[in-house]
This record gives structure tokens, C-alpha cells and sequence, in this order.
């Protein structure tokens, strides 16, 4: 089985638009986890733009927490612009202290919208490879994040680490066009062929959603996908009809559950 592991990036960033704890974090992880997830990733920036410092650690007291980091480790530290919330202390600083069961290494720069890239393992793989021993050697599996390209897979096997993430924008893209799918798809079976055959394991992600998710579970091997901006906005798209009830009765009214 495919494991799910949820990203709530995106439950952090409506936490940050207050002063508050609302929603909670730790609340929220959990919620996912009673629901069925089969762990929670975050990915702190380090504008701690959505997840913060406070939350790696708050997540990382979970008892049995399946919790995956993901991050550059070349960043380096970052004062925090906001009252209250701890600098941050640089990725590789910040995992050392939490210990989380698996890192995924995240080729972006710092001020990046979002992830858009993965590793070049032909320019910095002399840079990533004692990292990846580093956080074995604390008990972390970890995770390259890579685009389906054969060549930088086998890379990423003489490195030794445990596991590769697909980096799949392209695929989603594909599939939301409906354009040249299948051959985009082959891209990842066969990066995932080639990441099985050097002993890697494989995780994916990035625009993963409920249409384009049923298609790509074909790819052979696949141990995890991480999931955050569709699964959140469906969160709230499915979730509305039954919270606007929930408020009607607040205001008294005899309104029927329409969820
Ligand atoms: C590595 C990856 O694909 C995800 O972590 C994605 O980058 C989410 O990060 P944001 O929520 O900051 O877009
Ligand atoms: N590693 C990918 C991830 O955690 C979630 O990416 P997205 O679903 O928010 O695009």
C-alpha cells in the first residue's frame, strides 16, 4: 500500500494570518492522523512563511508520528520578521535537533514560491552526500527530491540514500491538460524502474490531487506520497456545506445538514 502522508503547509499559513493558535497544529496533524493519514510532512521555509519553527517541534512530541521534513540543507540561519516567533536556525541546525523519521532534501532557494525543482546531483552531489550520511548516522531515513531523469537517479544511489521523492509537477500538469499524459507518465515509470533496480525507494509528490492521484499509483514500487495544497482546498470545498449548517444552527436556525 501506498502510504499518505499529509503536508499541512498549507493549515500554517491561515494560522499565520493571526496572532493565534487557530488552527492548531499539533490539533490539525492529528486530526489527519485519526482520519486515516499515514504520517504528516512539513516543509519550513526559512521565511517560516507557513510552518515554523515551533511547529517542527510541536509535531515532533507526537508519540509514533510517521513525520517527514522536507527542506534545503544549505540553508543557513534566518532572523524571524514576527514578535513571538523563533529565527530560524538553518535546516540542517533545526533537523539534528528534532530527529524527525525522514527527511526530504529540497534543492530551493530560500525565498522560493514553491518547489520547482529537483536535485543536480552532477553539480552538487559532493555537497549533498555527507549530509545524507550525517542524518542516517542520527537515525533519519532520507529522501532526495528528484526530477524523473534516469541519469540523476543513479546519482542519487551512489550517494546512499535511502529513498528518492519524484518531483511531479509535470505529470500534474499533464494530466490537467490532458496533454501527452501516458508519455509523462512513462518519465516516471521509468525513473521509478531505474530508482527500484539501484535499491532506492520511491516517493512522490508535489500537485498530486484526487483526479490525477488514481493514474499515477501505477507507478511501480511507489512507498509514500506527500500531499498538501489539493488535499487542504478539498478539505475546505468538501467540508463547507457541512460547516455552514454547523453555523446556521449557531445563529438558531432548523437548517438541514446538506453535506
Ligand atoms: C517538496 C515539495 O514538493 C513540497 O514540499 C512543496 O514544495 C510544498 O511546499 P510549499 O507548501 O511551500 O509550496
Ligand atoms: N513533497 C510534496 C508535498 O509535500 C506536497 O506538495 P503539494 O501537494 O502541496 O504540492
Amino acid at each position: 500500500m501506498i502510504a499518505l502522508s499529509v503536508n499541512i503547509n498549507k493549515i500554517a499559513l491561515i494560522r499565520n494570518s493571526r496572532d493565534t493558535r487557530n488552527p492548531d497544529i499539533p490539533l490539525h496533524a492529528q486530526l489527519c492522523i485519526d482520519a486515516g493519514a499515514d504520517g504528516i510532512t512539513v516543509h519550513p521555509r526559512p521565511d517560516q512563511r507557513h510552518i515554523r519553527v515551533q511547529d517542527c517541534f510541536d509535531l515532533s512530541a507526537m508519540p509514533g508520528l510517521e513525520f517527514n521534513i522536507e527542506g534545503n540543507p544549505m540553508t543557513g540561519p534566518r532572523k524571524s520578521d514576527r514578535p513571538g516567533v523563533s529565527d530560524y536556525p538553518g535546516f540542517m541546525a533545526l533537523v539534528r535537533e528534532i530527529r524527525p523519521t525522514q527527511c526530504t532534501l529540497v534543492p530551493d532557494s530560500d525565498n522560493q514560491l514553491t518547489s520547482d525543482h529537483g536535485f543536480d546531483l552532477k553539480r552538487d552531489g559532493d555537497r549533498i552526500a555527507p549530509l545524507v550520511a550525517e542524518l542516517q548516522a542520527l537515525g533519519i531515513r532520507t529522501s532526495l527530491f528528484m526530477d524523473p531523469d534516469p541519469e540523476q537517479i543513479r546519482l542519487a544511489a551512489n550517494i546512499g540514500t535511502d529513498r528518492i521523492e519524484l518531483y511531479t509537477e509535470s505529470y500534474a500538469r499533464a494530466f490537467a491538460a490532458g496533454d501527452n499524459v501516458d508519455a509523462v507518465l512513462q518519465t516516471f515509470i521509468t525513473a521509478a524502474e531505474v530508482a527500484l533496480d539501484s535499491g532506492l525507494g520511491v516517493n512522490a509528490g508535489h500537485d498530486l490531487d484526487l483526479h490525477n492521484l488514481p493514474l499515477f499509483s501505477k507507478v511501480p514500487g511507489l512507498l509514500e506520497v506527500s500531499i498538501g495544497h489539493a488535499l487542504v482546498v478539498d478539505a475546505l470545498s468538501m467540508g463547507l456545506a457541512h460547516t455552514i449548517a454547523a453555523y446556521q444552527r449557531a445563529l438558531g436556525k432548523s437548517v438541514p445538514d446538506r453535506a
